[in-house]
């Protein structure tokens, strides 16, 4: 290993590490090189080409035969490439219709994932739709989704909609479009005529304080803790009124696989039951590269609910 990061300093070469380097190259040198090189052509936005073509990435990828070559998203894509797969997270009108035409002319190519089923879960409405219908039930557990309603009414109506629905407070508010994260927790009846709709209100769901996210690429699952929103209690509803705010949690929590939890809070849901649930959503989206929140509702060992879902989250 060679330590010291800045040019000039000096250079001091762990033994050990050099002749794994140099038993690297051998190998490489009598491996056979891959057939052809796979091309993976990928539209996303800087911000996110930074956070996912990580050095560490490409040059793995690169050791398998794999290029990561930028799309320029702006000309056709038949003029590029060509292409194995192409791999995007960019939303413009333009850019999907773009894509949608290259699909149609180009079925070879391998579209990770379809825009339309993209779309499916950029709207908080649908987003949860096929979890709903799945019903999961087996003997590792259930899966549902918290019980929610649309708005896109006047603001003044939300009460009554809420009552005539059944939904019981408090309420987490979530902006229609999934991009958006601005997300608040409603307590009380009058604070539901301050939230702006269009929106999806969710009932909230006790869970201890840790939540599961579950990512899936293809056939692979994995799974990791973080931490949520704590626990609401009958003196938390009584004491509280207004909105409140809280942008962008699942960024600002920290991984909670290291810290000392309740053991029936920390437990990962059955890997079982999440090998079916990815298994039939990848099916029903038709979607290989997304992810989905849960969490356990508190007190059970095996009531889970899927509060959100996204299409190529950070991994
Ligand atoms: N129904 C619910 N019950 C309890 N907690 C919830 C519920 N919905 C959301 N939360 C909490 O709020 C957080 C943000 O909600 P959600 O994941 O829907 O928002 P998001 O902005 O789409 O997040 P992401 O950054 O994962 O896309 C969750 O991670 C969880 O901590
Ligand atoms: O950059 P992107 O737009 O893909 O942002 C995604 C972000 O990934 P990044 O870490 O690669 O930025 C993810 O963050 P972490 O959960 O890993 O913290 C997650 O918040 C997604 O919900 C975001 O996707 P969006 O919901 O906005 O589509
Ligand atoms: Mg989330
Ligand atoms: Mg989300």
């Amino acid at each position: 290993m060679v330590s010291g990061g800045c040019v000039g300093a000096e250079v001091e070469v762990d033994p050990e590490a050099a002749a794994a380097a140099a038993a690297a190259e051998r190998d490489e040198a009598v491996a056979p090189a891959p057939a052809r090189e796979l091309v993976v052509g990928y539209a996303l936005t800087s911000k996110k080409a930074k956070s996912f073509l990580q050095p560490k990435l490409r040059g793995l990828a690169r050791k398998k035969g794999i290029l990561f070559v930028a799309i320029d998203h702006k000309r056709p894509l038949s003029d590029q490439g060509p292409f194995d797969i192409v791999l995007h997270k960019l939303t413009g009108k333009g850019w999907q219709q773009l894509l949608e035409e290259y699909r149609e002319t180009h079925p070879e190519v391998t579209v990770l994932d379809p825009p339309g089923a993209i779309a499916h879960l950029l709207d908080r409405q649908s987003m949860l739709q096929e979890v709903s219908e799945l019903d999961l039930t087996d003997r590792y557990g259930k899966v549902r989704v918290p019980k929610q309603l649309f708005v896109n009414t006047d603001a003044l109506s939300i009460p009554a909609a809420v009552t005539t629905a059944g939904l019981s407070l408090p309420l987490v508010a979530k902006p229609l479009v999934a991009k958006s994260h601005e997300l608040s927790l409603a307590y009380d009846p009058t604070s539901l005529t301050k939230l702006e709709p269009p929106l999806v209100l969710q009932e909230f769901v006790n869970h201890g304080g840790v939540m599961f996210k579950v990512y899936i690429v293809g056939d692979a699952i994995r799974v990791v803790r973080r931490f949520s929103l704590p626990n609401v209690d009958e003196g938390d509803l009584s004491n509280n009124a207004g909105v409140f705010r809280f942008p962008r949690v699942s960024c600002a929590a920290a991984s909670a696989d290291d810290a000392d939890l309740d053991p029936c809070v920390a437990e990962l849901p059955p890997r079982p039951l999440l090998e079916i649930l990815a298994r039939e959503l990848r099916r029903r989206l038709g979607l290989r590269l997304f992810n989905i929140d849960m969490i356990r509702e508190h007190g059970t060992r095996d009531r889970f609910y899927v509060i959100d879902m996204n299409y190529f989250p950070g991994m």
